[in-house]
């Protein structure tokens, strides 16, 4: 299976953001990609509470969802919509940070709700307060695919092993970290952390990614790292997208999968590491 990593620079403006994505999905597809992979809050990065609920829909009326499973359907691919932000009718206003894997039929075939928010200090000058705007999940996702099971994360999430142990443990093979990561924590820490996932897995791990300098109609600047990578089971970068947007390719191959988990049986070897009191 060839899969197709996009990287792009969401603005706050789902429509224009939308027009971007399709074209780059139609052109991944041409190029014989049969999964794409969008990153975190691809129908809109933007830091304003106030715009967040001017343009998100619910997933319902979301037009980014409407239009890109229609996509699938037509291409016949499965798709990973990285994340939407979603209105979700709570009385607090506040947003989910849904991932989408979309089948050839343009089905929803799983969603998940990214459990882990970045509320956090990066420095003086840099914090986030993802918990303000968006409600956390409490359940992790494991979709069947004819290429595998796909364990779905978000960004954040990949600063928690047992997050992604437990989705190997249940049977995934490829996990997805769509990202959308501060350029701080990104410099110091996105590859070692995307390696780490993948080795300690035994998983293909595939972080498609926002990148640069966001355009924005209001609310403060927001920056992302770029850097959209794949990993290979036995922790090899195959794929790292610099800065600049565009679209990167890997293969997909379950024997390096397995290969992997014979030659270091890590996920095998896991005990039960409960403390007695
Ligand atoms: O809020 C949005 O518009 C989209 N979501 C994000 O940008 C999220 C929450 S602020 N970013 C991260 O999780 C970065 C994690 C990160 O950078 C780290 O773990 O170091």
């Amino acid at each position: 299976m060839k899969a197709a990593l996009l990287q792009i620079t969401s603005s706050d403006d789902p429509v224009a953001n939308l027009a971007m994505v399709k074209a780059m999905v139609a052109e991944a597809a041409a190029n014989g990609a049969g999964f794409v992979l969008t990153p975190e809050v691809t129908n809109c990065l933007s830091s304003s509470r106030a715009r967040q609920t001017e343009v998100l829909q619910s997933q319902e009326d979301d037009l980014t969802l409407a239009g890109l499973r229609a996509q699938a359907a037509e291409l016949g691919i499965w798709l990973l919509i990285g994340s939407l932000g979603l209105k979700t009718g709570d009385a607090d206003g506040r947003f989910a940070n849904r991932s989408f894997l979309i089948n050839p039929a343009g089905d929803i075939a799983a969603w998940y709700d990214k459990i882990h928010m970045f509320d956090v200090d990066v420095d003086e000058r840099e914090t986030y307060r993802e918990s303000d705007g968006y409600r956390p999940g409490d359940r992790a996702v494991v979709a069947e695919t004819p290429f595998g099971k796909v364990g779905l994360t978000i960004c954040y999430d990949v600063r928690f092993p047992y997050l992604h142990r437990s989705l190997a443990q249940a049977g995934a093979t490829i996990l997805t970290g769509p990202a959308a990561f501060s350029p701080v924590t990104g410099q110091a820490h996105w590859e070692p952390l995307l390696r780490a996932r993948a080795i300690e897995t035994g998983c293909y791990v595939l972080a498609p990614a926002q990148t640069g300098t966001h355009p924005r109609t209001t609310g403060k600047e927001r920056r992302t790292h770029g850097h959209a990578m794949a990993i290979a089971p036995w922790g090899e970068v195959l794929l790292d997208m610099g800065a600049q947007p565009g679209i990167g390719y890997v293969d997909l191959d379950p024997a390096a999968v397995d290969a992997a988990r014979k030659r270091v049986p890590a996920l095998r070897h896991d005990r039960d590491y409960s403390l007695s009191q």
